[in-house]
């Protein structure tokens, strides 16, 4: 995978991407571009091939068609933290980084993600909370121009991840790099992202742009209407309790 053009506004171009495994075609004809320092939220249905297209992203599957052009700088965050148990949360941190000033680069992201006091912590101690800002702080200390995020909350409480909602706007403002944040929830990708993506059965089924000033609540104006507009698009009805 080339290296982005420099010299263009944007971080990520995709274009006419395809993905088959077997005789199922996974991705069909993608074209997606990113600008640098952009947030780009993509919802999908289970299956739908957002992984899949995170991946191409990271560069970890290249039997791909089409072209895709994305920094050698990037950094994924997965839903498990995946933090390496027999390393200290600031080992953690280090590890894979290079340079005289590793440790303290290292010791200022965990400083960013509010976890100083837990530089010494063996990863098997932290909460799930704790251990995806560490895995926060690790993708961000090497200042990655694309930071990919497959489902990072997904597996934390509701009053958690409202608290990570707000790390993770405060990180990206800070550092700025494209973001291309794959996740289930409607709402999330609607307080978090600039625009928003649909993946339906691996084609871009929907675009939109979050017109919602800054800071963002579930009560501003225009929130309700986007959120059914995308579960409309994702063919979701809420009405829980209505007679069948
Ligand atoms: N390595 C693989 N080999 C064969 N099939 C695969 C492989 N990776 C993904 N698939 C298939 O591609 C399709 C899309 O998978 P993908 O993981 O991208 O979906 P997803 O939208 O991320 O789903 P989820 O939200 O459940 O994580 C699925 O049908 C899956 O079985």
């Amino acid at each position: 995978m080339p290296d982005q053009d420099r010299r263009t506004d944007l971080a990520v171009e995709i274009s006419d991407l395809n993905r088959t495994f077997g005789d199922q075609e996974v991705l069909r004809g993608v074209d997606l571009s990113i600008g640098r320092g952009e947030f780009v939220a993509m919802l999908g249905h289970s299956g739908s091939g957002k992984s899949t297209l995170l991946r191409v992203l990271a560069g970890l599957d290249t039997e791909v068609g089409g072209v895709v052009l994305a920094p050698a700088e990037r950094a994924v965050v997965f839903q498990n933290p995946r933090l390496l148990p027999w390393r200290r949360t600031l080992d953690n941190v280090v590890f894979a980084l290079r340079g005289p000033d590793a440790v303290v680069r290292a010791r200022d992201a965990l400083a960013e993600v509010g976890l100083a006091a837990k530089e010494k912590s063996w990863p098997l101690t932290l909460s799930g909370g704790e251990a995806q800002r560490v895995s926060l702080a690790r993708a961000l200390v090497r200042e990655p121009q694309l930071l990919l995020l497959d489902e990072p909350f997904g597996a934390l409480d509701a009053l958690t991840r409202i608290k990570m909602y707000q790390l993770l706007r405060d990180l990206w403002g800070r550092h700025r790099p494209a973001v291309l944040h794959v996740t289930h929830d409607v709402d999330e990708a609607i307080l978090l992202a600039d625009r928003i993506v649909v993946l339906s059965d691996g084609v871009l089924s929907l675009e939109i742009g979050v017109d919602i000033p800054v800071p963002r609540s579930r009560n501003a104006a225009g929130f309700a209407a986007l959120r059914e507009r995308l579960l409309a698009e994702l063919g979701v009805t809420e009405e829980i309790g209505s007679a069948a």
